[in-house]
């Protein structure tokens, strides 16, 4: 079967778009895990399925398979493209855009300058899916790893977040603590871990080790998760600018209950088909 396709990426975390709204498309892992290669493949850190959907006041429905072929419930840098596809495609004539997700309802606004502002929703501290004692904001907790213990912050932007505070982000040992830190026990559903460098009360400097993907150029829901974790323990202020190695993405986030608002930008690679 040939699959035709759209490369995007936002700040360099890398898609393969695939638009499902007029006839539903289903893919294997192992076809997902094929069109993911870098090297047989297409080559991208996620594919995102864009779906028609029923329900009233929502306009589409996005789902996110990591490459790994594992099917997660939300992906910030992928919100963004999901808005420059659906719009550059013709499928929408709006500017505001209202998607379901996995973890349920996100808007995205496309700005005039290019620039995608997605309404993240409200950061959660209540493992659901983060196996640690139910606590109303975000705590810190010891993880014990091969040889060493570090101290995380576990946030829920609907899919979960391991952050750790490290003095400097270029020597952090993302390659050998992120796949740790990933699989933990303690962690049934597994984690993106990211490593957080404050350089001052507005400015991060971030990497991620994805769950099912591994280390990515920039993880959009890391940079909410991290910011959250930042702001909730005192050492950062909204807005925070997240400085990743693929670019720079910023969020805003009023505290408590308020949703957290993420700012990047969103392009265009190339269209094209791929037998599977
Ligand atoms: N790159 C993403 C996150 C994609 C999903 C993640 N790997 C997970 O398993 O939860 C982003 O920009 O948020």
């Amino acid at each position: 079967m040939k699959l035709r396709f759209t490369k995007m990426q936002g700040a360099g975390n890398d898609f393969v778009v695939i638009d499902a709204t007029q006839t539903p498309v289903t893919l294997s892992h192992s076809q997902i895990q094929h069109i993911a290669n870098r090297y047989l493949g297409v080559g991208c850190d996620q594919l995102l399925m864009v779906e028609a959907t029923d329900t009233p006041g929502v306009d589409f429905r996005y789902r996110i398979f990591n490459a790994d072929g594992g099917e997660v419930e939300q992906c910030g840098n992928g919100a963004r493209c999901f808005v420059r596809f659906v719009v550059e495609k013709g499928l929408t004539n709006k500017h505001e855009i209202r998607v379901e997700t996995a973890s349920g309802l996100i808007t995205l606004m496309l700005q005039a300058d290019g620039q995608v502002t997605v309404n993240m929703g409200a950061p959660r501290f209540i493992p659901a899916q983060i196996p640690f004692e139910a606590a109303a904001q975000a705590t810190t907790y010891t993880l014990p790893l091969a040889g060493e213990t570090v101290t995380i912050s576990a946030v829920s932007m609907g899919n979960p977040h391991a952050v750790m505070l490290v003095d400097n982000v270029h020597t952090a040992e993302v390659a050998t603590l992120g796949p740790q830190i990933e699989s933990h026990p303690r962690f049934p559903q597994r984690v993106n871990a990211g490593f957080m460098q404050v350089l001052n009360e507005h400015e991060i400097n971030l990497r991620v080790y994805e769950r099912g993907s591994g280390e990515t150029l920039a993880c959009g829901t890391g940079a909410c998760a991290a910011a959250v974790s930042g702001i909730q323990l005192g050492t950062l202020q909204s807005p925070v600018k997240v400085h990743t190695r693929g670019g720079i993405l910023t969020i805003q986030w009023a505290g408590a209950d308020a949703p957290v608002m993420m700012t990047g930008p969103a392009e265009i690679v190339f269209d094209g088909e791929i037998d599977i």
